[in-house]
């Protein structure tokens, strides 16, 4: 198991800084039914600032600002609804257009548009703490905006519905939309990307104590 005196690269302990419990309910779900992480994953619950620009930058920033607040190393996530015949609109933006139009609004939206399809956009930004950078994992699910179906408890997603599945994420198993989610998607680049760095700092532990000049 990890140990106390890890390298900066490899932390104990990840804050994931979102005031969305749904969101930080898939999260754990979709890191607790994947391989054992080597760190935990701790909720922090703050609402940050979003720039307006590329889904990149925006959780970039994000990340930064949490950081600064938390001084620890953190992951945030911006979430983007995309509809194609809108050119990616209303993408970052979903939050306001769900919050002001509701999901018939949206549907409307398309109402002049044939094509209907649209995907889900997440974006994990993660730092190692002050001083690093963050990077950035993105996932995508491909699918199509329809009228509300389902459960409606978390966003949009009565009116998502996901390529080569007859419901929409709202109808969906939980088990399955985290699955194949967006969310998941990204997610998953995210912890490839940490259980290689632990692994990197492993190895590299291992090789200074074969060479045996410290203990
Ligand atoms: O899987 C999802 N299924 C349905 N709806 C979803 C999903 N994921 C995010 N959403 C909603 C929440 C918010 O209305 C907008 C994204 O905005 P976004 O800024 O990323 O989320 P937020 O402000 O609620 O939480 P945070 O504090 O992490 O920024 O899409
Ligand atoms: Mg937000």
């Amino acid at each position: 198991m990890a140990s106390s005196a890890q390298p900066s690269s490899t932390p104990a302990t990840i804050y994931f800084a979102t005031g969305n419990k749904k969101k930080l309910e898939e999260v754990v779900h979709i890191l607790e039914n994947g391989h054992p992480l080597p760190f935990a994953v701790l909720p922090a619950k703050i609402e940050l600032p979003e720039l307006q620009g590329e889904p990149e930058e925006i959780a970039a920033e994000k990340c930064r600002l949490a950081v600064q607040a938390l001084q620890a190393p953190v992951m945030v996530e911006d979430t983007c609804l995309c509809f194609n015949a809108l050119q990616g609109l209303p993408g970052p933006y979903i939050k306001w257009f769900l919050q002001k139009l509701g999901h018939e609004g949206l549907n409307r939206l398309l109402a002049g548009w044939e094509d209907k399809s649209a995907y889900a956009q997440c974006t994990f930004a993660y730092s190692a703490g002050p001083g690093s950078e963050p990077l950035v994992f993105v996932g995508r699910t491909e699918g199509r905006i329809v009228l509300a179906r389902g459960p409606h408890d978390f966003g949009w997603d009565p009116i998502f519905e996901p390529d080569g599945f007859g419901q929409t994420y709202a109808e969906m198993d939980k088990e399955i939309k985290n699955g194949i989610s967006h969310r998941f998607r990204a997610l998953d680049k995210l912890r490839t990307h940490l259980l290689d760095g632990h692994a990197a700092a492993a190895a590299a532990t291992a090789a200074a104590a074969d060479g045996g000049s410290k203990q």
